[in-house]
């Protein structure tokens, strides 16, 4: 079972927390335990109100429902029509809409609407009828609270915030692969938390790939299914050095960067090659409030990222990325920054080159700030996984014996997948709609 402990620290309301953490432990709390992953907050599924009155508002074309707990819902008649549930409009197979958009008038009364069987029943113009499932209804109720509780239930989006004192998420490895709740308390915790340490998996290469089979598959790249991070001759990457890895997310040069990462020890050196990350959520956060100015820069100018090389096979790698992006709403959404891979090529007129370099020093040195990052070092068999979109991470240089030197092996995901998994654990777990 995962176990962690710390006092939650969640978007808005961060609170520096003391202590600096070395080696990951499997945190023992008393109090709260195992118990907290296993515990989350059950998703919003509507607890099933039933219908008191549903009437049709013409004029405005559309349906109103008024529930027993005295809310109050509306539903637009063409959504209603759109979104017939009938075989005929359904394919129950794929539960997906077989009803042709060009079948589809975008201006539809409605005849009637009767309540039968606890079921809210609707006769269309053309005398095609629609039957609903009030709990259906209920969840997908157009008001701001109902569709932001669906919309964490479907993308868990809340995150929660750490620094370097993070007590690291951790659980053991044969459990996540063998069961179920231990599976979905990892998933749960990558998701919020954005890194979950497993111990227990043997000290050899084929380890990541096992355990991205427990999602479903891996993301290819240029390096390979599965890549080894050793001291290489001729290195055609940074990482393949015995070298300094500051802090860094993988793989901005792709437009679209992978989601997770694992990355597992198989042998660790003799001296040097501890671990760093930064929660770079929390940093770009921070940056807004204390330089404005440079969160602006970095989530409006583009970068360009460069990788060419041959590995699986040979590559000219080219993107342009914000370091810090955000979403519409102005949410931080991604970090992309490795600093081995951004280009020489810069493409934005020369005046703008000296704050473009100001404001990436002012984000890198608060995201090195010794209060900022959690420090590690991974033992054989131990295994890391996080949210390559969130954290930075880095490694401290390393003595390297050639061959039989350090060895991790690294795999890559999607968030897509790895939502997906989650989505099917909770529901096989948690029994959730
Ligand atoms: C570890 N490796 C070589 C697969 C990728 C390193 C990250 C990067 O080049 O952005
Ligand atoms: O060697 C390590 O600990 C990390 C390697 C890394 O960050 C990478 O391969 O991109
Ligand atoms: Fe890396
Ligand atoms: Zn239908």
């Amino acid at each position: 079972m995962l176990s962690y402990l710390t006092r939650w620290v969640s978007r808005g309301a961060f609170q520096a927390l003391k202590g600096a953490s070395s080696r990951p432990q499997l945190v023992k709390t008393p109090h709260i335990g195992n118990q907290t992953l296993a515990a989350a907050p059950l998703p919003f599924t509507g607890g099933s109100p039933g219908v008191r009155q549903a009437r049709a508002l013409d004029q405005e074309r559309l349906l109103q429902i008024d529930w027993d707990d005295g809310s109050c819902s509306l539903y637009p008649f063409t959504w209603l029509r759109d979104n017939c549930q009938c075989p005929h409009c359904t394919l129950q197979s794929a539960q997906a809409r077989s009803l042709l958009f060009s079948n589809l008038d975008v201006h539809t009364g409605m005849d009637q609407v009767q309540l039968m069987d606890n079921k809210v029943s609707i006769t269309w113009p053309d005398q095609h009828s629609s039957e609903f499932d009030p709990d259906w209804l209920k969840k997908r109720c157009f008001s701001s609270e109902a569709r932001q509780a669906l919309q964490e239930e479907l993308f868990l989006n809340e995150r929660e915030y750490w620094d370097s004192s993070l007590q690291i998420p951790t659980a053991d490895f044969q459990e996540v692969l063998h069961d179920d709740k231990a599976a979905l308390a990892w998933l749960e915790a990558l998701r919020r938390i954005g890194i979950v340490y497993l111990r227990g998996a043997p000290a050899e290469q084929g380890q990541v790939a096992r355990l991205s089979q427990r999602i479903g598959y891996l993301r290819l790249t240029f390096y390979g299914h599965t890549w080894q991070v050793q001291d290489k001759p001729m290195a055609n990457n940074v990482a393949y050095t015995s070298g300094e890895l500051s802090l860094h997310t993988d793989y901005p040069a792709l437009h679209h960067p992978p989601g997770v990462q694992f990355l597992h020890c198989v042998r660790q050196a003799d001296q040097g090659g501890e671990s760093e990350a930064v929660d770079g959520f929390h940093m770009a956060e921070q940056l807004r409030r204390e330089d404005p100015e440079a969160f602006n820069i970095l989530s409006s100018l583009r970068v360009d990222f460069t990788d060419s090389g041959a590995d699986y096979c040979d590559f000219s790698v080219q993107s342009k990325n914000h370091i810090i992006d955000v979403d519409s709403e102005g949410r931080v959404t991604r970090i992309n920054y490795n600093n081995a891979t951004r280009d020489s090529v810069l493409d934005m007129p020369v005046h703008q080159v000296q704050p473009f370099y100001s404001s990436l020093k002012a984000f890198v040195e608060l995201l090195s700030r010794p209060e900022n990052v959690f420090t590690y070092r991974m033992e054989p068999g131990d295994l890391v996984t996080f949210d390559n979109w969130r954290l930075l991470h880095g490694r401290k240089s390393y003595l390297s014996r050639g061959q039989n030197s350090r060895h991790l092996e690294g795999a890559y995901l999607d968030w897509d997948e790895v939502m997906s998994r989650l989505r099917i654990l909770q529901k096989a777990v948690r029994g959730d709609s």
